[in-house]
This record gives structure tokens, C-alpha cells and sequence, in this order.
């Protein structure tokens, strides 16, 4: 598909196709889009030997891209085939409450070269791929964003939150529960099927989970890196297996030297698919000689872990980060998608800039399941909230009183605690998946 836009920075030619090899390497667009994603992230230039695996993986994760050329060819500048702008998307499945799942149109990869900036061209991107992707019957869109200050103007809000915690290991570690199952040092390679399988456990039971792209197993297994597809030799893996055999959990981990003091072990990925896995994960992690200190960037808000510990002074929080932000298309579809804990009734109005979830919605929920209708226009509402705002609302990660509180949303206070009620989750959301 092929488009043009003419806005500040002259007329702009924006290109959609599907991330491409051809005889084993990227195709040429792909590998255009590869240079300038590179450079907008600060980056060095692609490497000739990583290419080739990275186009693997987008086709793999069925990636469409979408590219914004400057045809106009200056002497000395780059080539007109690498963009002046990226956007990428791809769908996977986000945990929607009770073990529901919602096919959900997720963007990444977006940048605007610096000598392009600030004319409009983000806007074009995202407001074309949200029409198109809300067209094509797809309920919500996610993101993560590289600064809070972008994807609000957008319909975006932030929906889950997670922990980067530092965990004291010395002497003094000690867990109360008794131990549960066996851990096993493993070889990364068997991490390649058995992330995938220990995902998807945690994908079920997780609300806010969003189903994990091509490159987690590889990154578990030690074949790539987060930064580029190259073995990690430094990395070391191991599993938690339940009574019966079953694998339940698994920790990536990796020394971060003897000169960093306290001698320190980084997780790279830890996912349990039970609270008892989670704990015996780190009573491993515990356990681990010479080591004075974990350090994790994606623990849940709602830790059990200071709880499980003898002395919860152990574990310290080092800071706080919106995770997922979301962005609801179809208002209807979405909520009628979504699990709820209790039964109840609310009508509300949605306010978008971009039209899409634009309107008035009567919300029954009854036995866990919302039934959604569209008031027309002049019928009262119980409150008026952005889209962006029910984004934030939607998985339970965000209370309604605190925002009302924030001025964020309109309405009485009844009605503030009744969205409350209605929204509310018995655990926080939690995703740890990045893309
Ligand atoms: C999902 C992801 O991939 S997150 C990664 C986002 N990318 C990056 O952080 C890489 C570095 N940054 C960039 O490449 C660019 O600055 C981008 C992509 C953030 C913005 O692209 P631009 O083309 O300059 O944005 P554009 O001109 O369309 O701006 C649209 C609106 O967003 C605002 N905006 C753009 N960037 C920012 C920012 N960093 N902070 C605050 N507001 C911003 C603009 O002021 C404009 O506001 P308005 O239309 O409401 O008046």
C-alpha cells in the first residue's frame, strides 16, 4: 500500500509492507527500515551478520512496517531508500481478565529523523494505522512509550506498571515457605521450547500479560541479545519443575562482573507460571553463591515477594515505570471482551480526538460478562472520560477515584466508586513483554 502526505515537510511518500527476506536476507525495504529504526533509536548501523536473523524473526511475528520516504535527493544525504520515518505493528494476544484473550494491534519500532521532526509526520503514521487497524475490526491497540508526553494526544493511556528491585542476597536471604518442587540448572538451548511452554501458563493467568514475540525464546536460550541476534555466552538458565515434572518456571540470569560491587547477578527474563513457582525461582536466585545482590527490571507492583521474605528489608524498590499503555479502538467490542469481578451498571461518555472510540455506552455487566449498548447522543451519562483514560482504566492498573482526583475524569463521586467496583481486579495487571 502506498500513500502520500503533504504536510510541513513537503510531500512524503508512506510505504506499508509486510517486514520481507529475500534469498535469506531482508529485502530492500526491510533493510532500509532496519538502517533508519536504528539511527531514530541511537543505534549503530545494522550488522551485516545480524540482519538476516532479525528479518527472520519480524516475519516470524508477522510484522507489517510502514515507512515515510523523502524522495527528493540531496547530494551527500542518505539514499532516498532509507526512511525518514519507521513505524512497525504486529498482533498478539493480551490477557483481558478470566483468562480471556484480545487480539491486540501493537506498535513499536516508531521514529522520525531528526531533520524531519515535529511536521506532522507521527500524527500521519499513527492516525492512518489506528483507522486501519480499527477497520479492520481490531478492539485495541498498545504500545510502550519512549517518553510519557507522546501517545496521550493519541487516545494512548498507561495501563500496567512494573518494579525494577534490587534484592539483597547475603547471609540474611531467606524465604518462610517451605521449599516446593526442584530447581535444575539447564542448558539456555532447552530454554528454546521450554519459554515458549512456561509462557504460556503465565500468558493464562495473568491479566495484562501480552503474548511474547519471536525473539524471547531466542534471548532465554542465549542465541540472541536483547540488542542484536548474537549468543550470549554469559548467560545461564534455570528451571523450576513441579512434583509431577511439569516445567512451572524458569530464570535467565547473568554475572555482571566481579568489579561491580555488590557482586551482582541481573535476571534477564524470569517467568513462573504459579506464585509458587515465582518463589522457588527466587530462592534459587537466593541461593547462589558469592553473589550479593539481585537485580530484576520487571517485577509486578504487587510483589509477594517482601511478604515471602524473612526480612522483607531485603528487597528494595529502585523505581516505578508505566509498562503497556493502551489505547481503546472499539469501546464495545473491548469491554465486551474484558472478564469483570463484579456485576453492575454505568453509562458513560467517551471523549477521543481522533473519533474512533467517540460516543456514549450503556455497560451491563452481569456474571462476569459486559454487554455494552450506544446511547445516542443527548442520553445522560454517569461520567465523561477520555479515551485515553479508559486506556489507563481498562485492566484494572489505574484506579477511577485517583484520576478523578487528578482531574482526569468528570463525574459524581457515586459514580466514580461505582466504575470502581465495576473495573476492579483482584490482582494488579501485569505484563512483561516488551516489543
Ligand atoms: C511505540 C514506540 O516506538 S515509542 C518510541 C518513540 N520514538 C522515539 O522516542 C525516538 C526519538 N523520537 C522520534 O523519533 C520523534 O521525535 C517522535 C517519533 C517521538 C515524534 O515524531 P514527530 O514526527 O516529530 O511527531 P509529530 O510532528 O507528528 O508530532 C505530533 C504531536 O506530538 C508532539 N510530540 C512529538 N514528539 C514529542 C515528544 N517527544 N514529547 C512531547 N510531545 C511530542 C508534537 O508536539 C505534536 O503535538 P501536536 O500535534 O499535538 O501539536
Amino acid at each position: 500500500m502506498e500513500t502520500s502526505t503533504a504536510n510541513q515537510a513537503g510531500t512524503i511518500r508512506i510505504e506499508q509492507f509486510p517486514a520481507g527476506l529475500e534469498d535469506g536476507r531482508p529485502d530492500a525495504r526491510t533493510m532500509g527500515w532496519f538502517e533508519a529504526v536504528r539511527a531514530g533509536f541511537h543505534d549503530g548501523a545494522p550488522e551485516p551478520e545480524h540482519v538476516a536473523e532479525q528479518a527472520a524473526g519480524y516475519v516470524a511475528d508477522g510484522r507489517i512496517l510502514r515507512a515515510a520516504y523523502d524522495d527528493e535527493a540531496r547530494p551527500g544525504a542518505w539514499g532516498t531508500e532509507i526512511p525518514v520515518a519507521t513505524y512497525g505493528t504486529m498482533v498478539h494476544a493480551l490477557n483481558v481478565g478470566g483468562g480471556r484473550q484480545l487480539p491486540t494491534h501493537q506498535i513499536t519500532g516508531v521514529t522520525v529523523r531528526p531533520t524531519h521532526r515535529r511536521r506532522g509526520l507521527l500524527r500521519s503514521l499513527i492516525i492512518q494505522d489506528l483507522e486501519q487497524a480499527a477497520a479492520n475490526g481490531l478492539a485495541m491497540a498498545a504500545l510502550q512509550a519512549s517518553e510519557a508526553t507522546i501517545y496521550g494526544r493519541f487516545g494512548f493511556g498507561a495501563a500496567t506498571f512494573t518494579r525494577s528491585i534490587d534484592v539483597d542476597v547475603r547471609e540474611r536471604f531467606q524465604l518462610r515457605s517451605s521449599s516446593y518442587g526442584t530447581m535444575e540448572l539447564v542448558d539456555p538451548a532447552a530454554l528454546l521450547d521450554l519459554a515458549p511452554r512456561i509462557f504460556a501458563g503465565f500468558q493464562a493467568g495473568t491479566m495484562g500479560s501480552l503474548d511474547r514475540q519471536y525473539s524471547y525464546a531466542q534471548v532465554a536460550a542465549g542465541r540472541w541479545q536483547w540488542e542484536k541476534p548474537e549468543p550470549n555466552r554469559k548467560l545461564r538458565t534455570a528451571v523450576h519443575f513441579l512434583p509431577n515434572g511439569e516445567p512451572a518456571g524458569y530464570v535467565a540470569y547473568k554475572f555482571a562482573g566481579w568489579d561491580t560491587e555488590p557482586h551482582t547477578m541481573k535476571v534477564v527474563d524470569l517467568v513462573a507460571s504459579s506464585a509458587a513457582s515465582y518463589l522457588e525461582l527466587w530462592r534459587y536466585l537466593g541461593s547462589i553463591d558469592l553473589v550479593q545482590r539481585i537485580t530484576w527490571p520487571m517485577a509486578p507492583v504487587e510483589d509477594p515477594l517482601p511478604w515471602a521474605l524473612a526480612d522483607a528489608r531485603r528487597y528494595a524498590v529502585k523505581s516505578e515505570e508505566d509498562m503497556l499503555w493502551l489505547r481503546v479502538l472499539d469501546p464495545a467490542a473491548a469491554l465486551e471482551a474484558r472478564h469483570f469481578e463484579r456485576d453492575g451498571t454505568l453509562a458513560i461518555a467517551i471523549q477521543d480526538p481522533l473519533g474512533l472510540a467517540e460516543g456514549k455506552f450503556r455497560l451491563d455487566v452481569d456474571g462476569g460478562r459486559c454487554r455494552v449498548k450506544r446511547l445516542d447522543s443527548a442520553a445522560p451519562a454517569d461520567l465523561t472520560l477520555g479515551v485515553d483514560v479508559l486506556g489507563s482504566l481498562y485492566l484494572g492498573g489505574a484506579k477511577a477515584r485517583t484520576l478523578a482526583g487528578a482531574g482526569r475524569l468528570d463525574g459524581g463521586d457515586a459514580a466514580v466508586d461505582r466504575l470502581d467496583r465495576l473495573f476492579g481486579t483482584s490482582a494488579a495487571p501485569y505484563c512483561i513483554t516488551h516489543f
